[in-house]
């Protein structure tokens, strides 16, 4: 390979790979560990194990390669969530949209979180999962009871998806992507 290759090979690799690390958060049974298999595998199962502690699983997207922690959502593992999120290119919230009863203590989780310093100005993704049931809020009421509009040190987006029906994955990954090359 001559000395030009070497460096079009360099060049390439700056423009074209990225890596990207982010953090899967929600309340149990929110969806997070379906969400991860949709992205990685295009697969989905009503039998779901609840995630104890985490896992991470790496996804490659076109040139991106995304690093994902998927938290484990009970009560007893909200108290490492701030750690895995501190070194993140986003911070990935998802939200069953069709539990009414949670969605107070979703919202308060999701705030505790923020307000931590080490996380100060982390983009968030809010993602309204479940949106093929037919009691799912809508984008407008979520962002309501969820008080998204209160969140202003950082870019927060918001999508309703169905990891059943891999409603809206495609402008998720989308979004992902983008975020990507912050990082680099
Ligand atoms: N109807 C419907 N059910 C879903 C959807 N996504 C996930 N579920 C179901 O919700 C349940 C919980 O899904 P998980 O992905 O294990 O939830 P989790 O957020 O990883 O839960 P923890 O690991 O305990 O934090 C499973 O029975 C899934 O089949 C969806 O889009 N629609
Ligand atoms: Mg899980």
């Amino acid at each position: 390979m001559g000395i030009f290759d070497v460096f079009l090979n360099w060049l390439r690799s700056l423009f074209f790979k990225q890596e990207m690390e982010l953090s899967l958060i929600g309340l149990q049974n929110a969806g997070k560990t379906s969400l991860v298999n949709v992205v990685a595998t295009g697969g989905y199962s009503e039998d779901m194990i609840p995630t104890i502690g985490f896992n991470m699983r790496k996804v490659t997207k076109g040139n991106v390669t995304i690093k994902l922690w998927d938290l484990g959502g009970q009560p007893r593992f909200r108290s490492m969530w701030e750690r895995y999120c501190r070194a993140v290119s986003a911070i990935v919230y998802v939200v069953d949209a069709a539990d009414h009863d949670n969605l107070s203590i979703s919202r308060s989780e999701l705030h505790d979180l923020l307000s931590k310093t080490s996380l100060n100005g982390i983009p968030l993704l809010v993602l309204g999962n479940k949106v093929d049931k037919p009691e799912a809020l809508s984008k407008q009421a979520l962002t309501d009871q969820m008080e998204l509009r209160s969140i202003t040190d950082r870019e927060v987006c918001c999508f309703m998806i169905s990891c059943k029906n891999s409603t809206n994955i495609d402008s998720v990954i989308d979004w992902l992507v983008k975020h990507s090359k912050s990082k680099n």
